[in-house]
């Protein structure tokens, strides 16, 4: 539905000022201007679409106001954050045409604030070297690594238990938002590196907060063209702090490669496929990654391991914690489902605190999947997706030109009324497999979709369902915040901003 976005004279003069600083940021950025410039000419076409500046938009309800924004301007429209243009995509149809094949997988300028802490790794590479990572990485997620990791998930669910525990003696509503982020990160730091962190009983550690501070920095650089250009960030106080954590956060990371490296010489036979299961047990992704060769042979160097063990620090916690405490709120929020688990955990496990490793490979728990599964529908961790696209495509009515950066949001897509029907309910039983079979195949993407998917979402949705097992066996729990309470902040995960209250009661 054509037509441009109200905007008030703030709003022009900022603009005005954003356009007028983008153009310094491009001119220093001189890599990056080229491609820039080459998107010029499709600019004045965009606004006709529908138009919204991103300052527009309020922090705490960002991705709320895509649904809005969809009933204003249709599927398609144009958010400008500072002098670039996105196109916006939120029906799957429009969704498929770029996530499916093997075109548009170039990453754009938004995952260009990740490179100082995360290199060109995994999440933020293209092209070939994109190919080749992806190809040496894919065996690391393979069920015989995933078994160990499980493990180690039940561990620190057992950990996690016990904090919780002390809770529910007060009988005080508690934020467990901060407590799952730490027992994620917990299980990442073991399974990426093979080093223990204790973050559950040593929050204050240099290294857990310089985790929680760069994804803060990201945003706000991200958020603000004006930190963009490297030279003025690095005389900002943010961009000092910026490098402060960078420093902790790599050296925290080059000295596990090189401590691992050791243990490694020391014990070759720990990545050797005959070594007895004992020792297998605790492969690390790190450990993979020091053996691992890419088609010519070739070793990766500490650099290249930094990168990928970094990304998986990155991407392995944030989001598997949100999806975590945005589901505690749902099923806080939902005695009849919460029941439903707690009947299938009781029926399932018996007398076991959490479900095994053979257990969740057969779907030994099938409604607690389905609930996991809805909770990432209505609050997917990663809202949004970007890619630049590398030729045309035509979606909606409209022809998007190549060399345009576009945004699909899981946030939106999980709520087009076509394909969820009163889509703001929670309700587990849509994914019932009579109830999905028709469901179109780009509906659902919380893990991304096509050949550029998340290479962790067995991983994640192992521990998931671990960690949730664990706590329902365990406890009721009550959610003390309505829906509307709960700030979802439009940063990189989507995050509750004033965390998610419950409170647990032993069972
Ligand atoms: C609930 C938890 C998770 C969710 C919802 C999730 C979601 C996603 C999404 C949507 C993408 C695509 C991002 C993009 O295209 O910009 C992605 C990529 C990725 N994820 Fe996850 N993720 C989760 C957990 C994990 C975990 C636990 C790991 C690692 C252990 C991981 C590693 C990665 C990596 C390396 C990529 C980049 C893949 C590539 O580009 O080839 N993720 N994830």
């Amino acid at each position: 539905s054509p037509g441009a976005g109200a905007c008030s004279t703030t709003t022009i003069v900022l603009l005005v000022l954003t356009a007028l600083l983008g153009g310094l940021v491009a001119y220093t950025q001189l890599s990056r201007t080229r491609r820039l410039v080459s998107l010029l000419p499709a600019m004045p076409a965009l606004p006709l679409i529908g138009s919204v500046p991103w300052f527009e938009l309020d922090d705490a309800r960002f991705f709320v106001q895509f649904v809005g924004l969809v009933q204003q301007f249709g599927s398609v429209f144009t958010i400008w954050l500072g002098p670039i243009p996105i196109a916006v995509l939120t029906a799957p149809e429009s969704v498929e045409a770029v996530l499916r094949g093997s075109h548009h997988i170039e990453k754009s300028f938004i995952y260009w604030f990740l490179t100082p802490w995360l290199g060109r790794g995994l999440l933020t590479s293209g092209g070939d070297k994109w190919r080749t990572r992806r190809r040496m990485l894919t065996p690391a997620f393979h069920f015989d690594i995933l078994r160990g990791m499980v493990e180690v998930f039940r561990e620190q669910a057992e950990v996690l238990i016990g904090v919780l525990d002390a809770s529910a003696d007060t009988k005080k509503p508690i934020d467990v938002f901060p407590l799952v982020s730490l027992c994620a990160l917990d299980s990442i730091c073991e399974t990426a590196m093979g080093k223990k962190l204790h973050a559950l009983k040593q929050s204050e550690s240099t290294y857990v907060q310089a985790v929680f501070r760069i994804s803060e920095l990201i945003h706000h650089r991200q958020k603000f063209p004006w930190n963009w250009p490297d030279f003025i960030y690095s005389w900002l106080p943010d961009g000092r702090d910026h490098t402060r954590v960078l420093a902790e956060l790599h050296n925290f990371t080059d000295s596990v490669i090189a401590e691992r490296r050791v243990f490694l010489n020391d014990n070759p036979d720990v990545t050797d496929e005959q070594a007895d299961s004992s020792k297998k047990r605790r492969l690390a992704f790190l450990d993979l990654l020091i053996s691992a060769r890419d088609e010519d042979g070739n070793h990766l160097s500490n650099m290249d391991i930094r990168e990928e063990v970094d990304t998986f620090m990155f991407e392995g916690h944030d989001t598997t914690a949100a999806a975590l405490a945005w589901s505690l709120h749902l099923i806080g929020s939902h005695p009849d489902v919460q029941a439903r688990i707690h009947e299938e955990l009781d029926r399932v496990l018996g007398s076991e605190p959490s479900p095994s490793f053979e257990q969740l490979k057969a779907h030994e728990l099938p409604y607690l999947e389905m609930t996991l599964k809805e909770a990432l529908r209505l609050f997917p961790s990663v809202p949004a997706i970007s890619r630049v696209l590398d030729q045309d495509i035509d979606v909606c009515g409209y022809k998007i030109p190549a060399g345009l950066t576009v945004g699909l949001i899981p946030y939106a897509v999980h709520r087009d009324p076509k394909h969820w029907p009163d889509p703001e309910a929670f309700n587990p039983d849509r994914f019932l497999p009579e109830n999905s079979a028709n469901r179109h195949p780009y509906a659902y993407i919380p893990f991304s979709a096509g050949p550029r998917n998340c290479i962790g979402q067995r991983f994640a949705e192992f521990e998931e369902r671990v960690v949730m097992a664990s706590i329902l066996k365990r406890f009721r729990i009550v959610s003390t915040q309505t829906r509307d309470q709960l700030a979802p902040l439009g940063e990189i995960i989507l995050r509750p901003r004033d965390g998610v209250w419950v409170t647990l009661e032993r069972r």
